[in-house]
């Protein structure tokens, strides 16, 4: 990854809090409150996610983390209303997605979130523009092509509007996937290794641009990664294990996020793998 993003004047401010029975701030983006995601039934199930309580603050710059099978692609998939919680509940501002009918949230989704991955995925046969309107396209929402020319703007890329996505590199196409994300003007990114096949360059930029959406245009970001290097760019680091927050923190020190990671894997309990790969198919 590339290197420490900050200077040491820099303070973090308080932009996740455990909720522990006490209201989460108006100013939350996102609201988890005892979100429990169990896979399977009985003996077999697995708990992805056992009573998580978080409340993300607008504005701010979320990075999850954990050891694999931790839970963060649950922690993900259920904040983006992509998944439902088993039980629990998880608010976007003052609405409540955990119980709401498929057509309205798929509405909500496409209108008020925004999803980078890490495989970009960038429609390569087509322009940039093109794939930034694919959201409005599919919504079947007004094609407004100044807003095209903004997001790009905002990313660095309003001069390839019209270049074929497939020739751009892999650092640009997420570029062109984060400005993509931020065509309808959502409420929160949620991004899911958005640089895990970067190579440290395009990631750093890739890194730095989520940050200045952050600090410039109040975006509010949430990011799953393994790169404690990552994670240092955010404001703050939940660390799961076994579906339980085991950290989080305003220190994003790679080092002691990297201590914090490997204590946590110490502490995770087995859980039951299942017997088939059926479930990566479930994944966005
Ligand atoms: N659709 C599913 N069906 C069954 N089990 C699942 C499903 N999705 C996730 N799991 C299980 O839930 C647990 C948490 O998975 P999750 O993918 O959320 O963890 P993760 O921290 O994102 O892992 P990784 O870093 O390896 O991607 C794991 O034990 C996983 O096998």
């Amino acid at each position: 990854m590339g290197g420490f993003p900050r200077g040491g004047g820099w303070a973090p401010t308080t932009t996740l809090l455990h909720m522990d029975g006490i209201e989460p701030a108006v100013t939350s983006a996102v609201t988890l409150t005892g979100v429990h995601k169990r896979f399977g039934r009985g003996k077999n199930a697995t708990h992805a996610l056992r009573g998580v309580n978080a409340a993300i603050a607008k504005g701010s710059f979320t990075a999850v983390m954990g050891p694999s099978g931790s839970g963060k692609s649950s922690l993900l998939q259920c904040a983006a209303g992509l998944d439902r919680p088993s039980s629990g509940s998880v608010k976007l501002g003052d609405l409540e997605l955990s119980r709401m009918m498929e057509r309205r949230l798929t509405t909500i989704r496409r209108e008020r979130i925004g999803f980078v991955f890490q495989a970009y995925n960038i429609l390569t046969a087509l322009t940039v523009e093109q794939n930034v309107l694919m959201p409005l396209r599919l919504a079947g929402a007004e094609l407004d092509r100044e807003r095209v020319v903004e997001v790009l703007t905002l990313v660095g890329m309003e001069r390839h509007v019209k270049a074929r996505a497939g020739r751009l590199s892999g650092g640009e196409q997420q570029r062109v996937a984060i400005a993509r994300s931020l065509i309808n003007n959502p409420e929160v990114v949620f991004a899911d290794e958005p640089t895990g096949a970067l190579d440290p360059s395009a990631a750093a930029d890739v890194l730095a641009l989520l940050r200045s959406l952050v600090d410039e245009r109040s975006v509010t970001v949430v990011m799953v990664t393994h790169e404690p290097g990552a994670a240092a760019w955010a404001d703050r680091v939940v660390i799961l294990a076994s579906g339980e927050i085991a950290h989080d923190t305003t220190d994003t020190d790679p080092q002691r996020i990297r201590e914090r990671i490997f204590e946590a894997s110490r502490r995770t309990v087995p859980v039951p793998v299942p017997p088939s790969k059926t479930h990566q198919g479930s994944r966005a």
